[in-house]
């Protein structure tokens, strides 16, 4: 079976940055607190995605980060290069400046059945030419820490579009899926990630789940809500491997710098 290879790299200044993997970032900004290290994700991205309410925070918390600039200055320099949703969150005045700036507006308030963030990433999905999926990775800024009904759409959005590498992230913590159609590589990059980690079997039972690297590792072992979760485990290695029957939600602490 191939080998997927994971690495926290876009959490790095980009200078830090090593080269594994090698991939194409999107950036989409949710309706929540934007998280302190925003500017490393904006600049490792390629492209720039708030969804609907996202371009408040975008607007309001962007220029916090430069108290001694121009707000308007700043956001000009941090102009988002699309914004998607049902456009019930987005203020008026956040619409038009950046309409005016000439970022791309995609009004899909007819759309009452999928999440503003599950628009923002089929976009990604269907503007994307195939060769360039594989090597594609959309970092989710505010995706956790909320509303409870948000974090579950948020994380249904990963297995809805389980081919593509999708990363949810909150100032405490990161989450991806790994699928179970490859065996997993994680490179711990030990001055932004860990060491507390876990392995969650969401939608359905693992049968067997073998690691290496963690302080528990799992030897063939069952996981299952009602049985065993991988909870408050401690990464112990360099390089973490997880091979699983079943697709399994990968979740690493993000450190307070
Ligand atoms: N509290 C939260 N926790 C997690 N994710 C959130 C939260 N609030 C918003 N989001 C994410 O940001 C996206 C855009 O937020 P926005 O507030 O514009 O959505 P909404 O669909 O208008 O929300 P609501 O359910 O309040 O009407 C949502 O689709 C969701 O993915
Ligand atoms: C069974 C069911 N439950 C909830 C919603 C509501 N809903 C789900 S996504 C969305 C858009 C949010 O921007 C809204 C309003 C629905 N349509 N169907």
């Amino acid at each position: 079976m191939e080998v997927m290879t994971h690495s926290s790299s876009f959490l790095l200044p980009s200078t830090h940055a090593d080269h594994r993997p090698c991939l194409t970032y999107a950036l989409v900004l949710l309706n929540q607190r934007l998280p302190r290290f925003t500017l490393q994700l904006w600049n490792h991205a390629q492209v720039r995605l708030c969804a609907d309410g996202g371009a408040n925070r975008v607007f309001d918390e962007l220029p916090e980060l430069f108290p001694h600039e121009d707000a308007v200055e700043v956001r000009k320099r941090y102009k988002p290069d699309l914004i998607k949703g049902d456009m019930d969150s987005i203020r008026a005045e956040v619409l038009e400046f950046y309409s005016n700036l000439g970022t791309k507006v995609v009004d899909e308030s007819h759309d009452q059945d999928t999440t503003d963030l599950h628009k923002c990433v089929a976009y990604i999905h269907d503007f994307t030419p195939h060769v360039e999926k594989s090597n594609l990775c959309i970092l989710v800024a505010g995706a956790l820490g909320g509303r409870f009904d948000h974090e579950a759409g948020n994380i249904n959005v990963l297995y809805k579009f389980s081919t593509i590498r999708i990363i949810l992230l909150s100032d405490d913590c990161l989450i991806h899926l790994l699928p179970k159609t490859h065996h997993h590589e994680i490179y711990i990059e030990s001055s932004v990630v860990g060491p507390h980690c876990g392995l969650i079997p969401i939608g359905m039972p693992s049968g067997s789940t073998s690691t290496t690297g963690l302080q528990w590792d799992l030897n063939d072992t069952e996981m299952s809500f009602g049985g065993l979760l991988s909870t408050s485990n401690i990464v112990k290695a360099d390089k973490i491997t997880v091979r699983s029957d079943s697709d399994l939600l990968w979740t690493i602490s993000i450190k307070k710098i």
